[in-house]
């Protein structure tokens, strides 16, 4: 039989090319006659290192240049974590998997502490996420937030170098890199809510492909597929676009989809949380609702002021 190929555009940190090259595996598994081929590309969010995420244009800079390939035709895939994705696609261009989510929790840094808790009062911690600095602040107001920003092997050398008295990373990519010893503890969804789609990998495609269609669909994990739905709808109703102080973070049990959300001004001086449960099935349905609820409380406000902050 004819091989067949398939050639996953990507971008060339040690994260993204982990989670390339696990989509490589496990599609060349199933499907003996293919051949996958990885297409590493620079984009202008791992170009631009020197300036807060917020102000460059948030995370869709992470990922365009990925979608320019597809819709050229010079690969038929991309593969993304779900956490940068942003909430709409270019004409043409979908969402069509997503595969089964790693650990969607927070992890605590550090090589002196080994939790928040301990951290002394006034200590340094870094993270570029609003989100996370927003659910530190709120409990510890007193902690210096510094702006981190690189690839998670920059993060951890600047750590290293004693610029900050710890850092706050994905567990999910501190796992994948086989670098879980450095986590000193993990933080509960209840301390810092895990940003949409956190620990899952996703797959883009032209939403006319199908033979990649076809060739992808055994890879989708339809819980967590659910949950990062849940998600991305009450991501999308804020019009979270960007790089924003929102935290999403659905489960299931049985049939139940039980869905958190919070946002909250990146100072943790006022932060907003709701929740809603009901059937996974009307996850996108719950997503909206629970941004509603959100929006009733005041997130329109906190974000507005946000981005009116940030001049994005
Ligand atoms: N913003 C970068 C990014 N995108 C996805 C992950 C981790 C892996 C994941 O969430 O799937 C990270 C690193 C981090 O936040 O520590």
């Amino acid at each position: 039989m004819a091989t067949e190929t398939l050639r996953i555009a990507t971008r060339k940190s040690p994260l993204a090319m982990w989670q390339a090259e696990y989509v490589k595996a496990r599609l060349e598994a199933i499907h003996q006659n293919l051949t996958v081929e990885l297409i590493p590309m620079v984009t202008k969010g791992d170009i631009i290192l020197d300036t807060p995420l917020a102000k460059v244009g948030g995370k869709g800079l992470f990922v365009k240049e990925l979608e320019v390939a597809i819709l050229e035709n010079r690969a038929d895939i991309a593969v993304h974590s779900m956490k940068d994705v942003p909430v709409e696609f270019p004409e043409g261009l979908g969402l069509e998997v997503i595969c089964e989510r790693e650990d969607p929790r927070d992890a605590f840094v550090s090589n002196t502490y080994r939790q928040i808790e301990e951290l002394p009062p006034g200590a340094i911690v870094g993270t570029c996420s609003l989100r996370r600095q927003c659910q530190l602040s709120e409990v510890r107001p007193d902690l210096k937030i510094m702006d981190l920003r690189g690839n998670v092997n920059t993060r951890l050398n600047k750590l290293d170098n004693k610029d900050y008295d710890a850092i706050i990373l994905a567990a999910a990519g501190l796992k994948r890199l086989d670098m879980e010893y450095r986590i000193a503890s993990y933080i509960e969804p209840e301390q810092s809510l895990p940003a949409v789609g956190q620990g899952a990998v996703g797959i883009e495609c032209r939403i006319d492909d199908e033979r990649v269609k076809a060739l992808l669909a055994p890879l989708n994990h339809a819980l967590t597929s659910d949950r990062v739905l849940a998600e991305r709808a009450m991501n999308l109703a804020l019009e979270g676009g960007c790089q924003v102080p929102i935290g999403s973070y659905a489960i299931i049990d049985g049939d139940e989809l039980w869905l958190r959300g919070l946002v909250g001004k990146p100072d943790g001086t006022e932060v907003i949380r709701a929740e809603i449960r009901g059937d996974r099935n009307n996850a996108r349905q719950l997503g909206l609702e629970l941004a509603e609820k959100l929006l009733a409380q005041g997130a329109k406000e906190i974000l507005a002021a946000v981005y009116d902050s940030s001049d994005a």
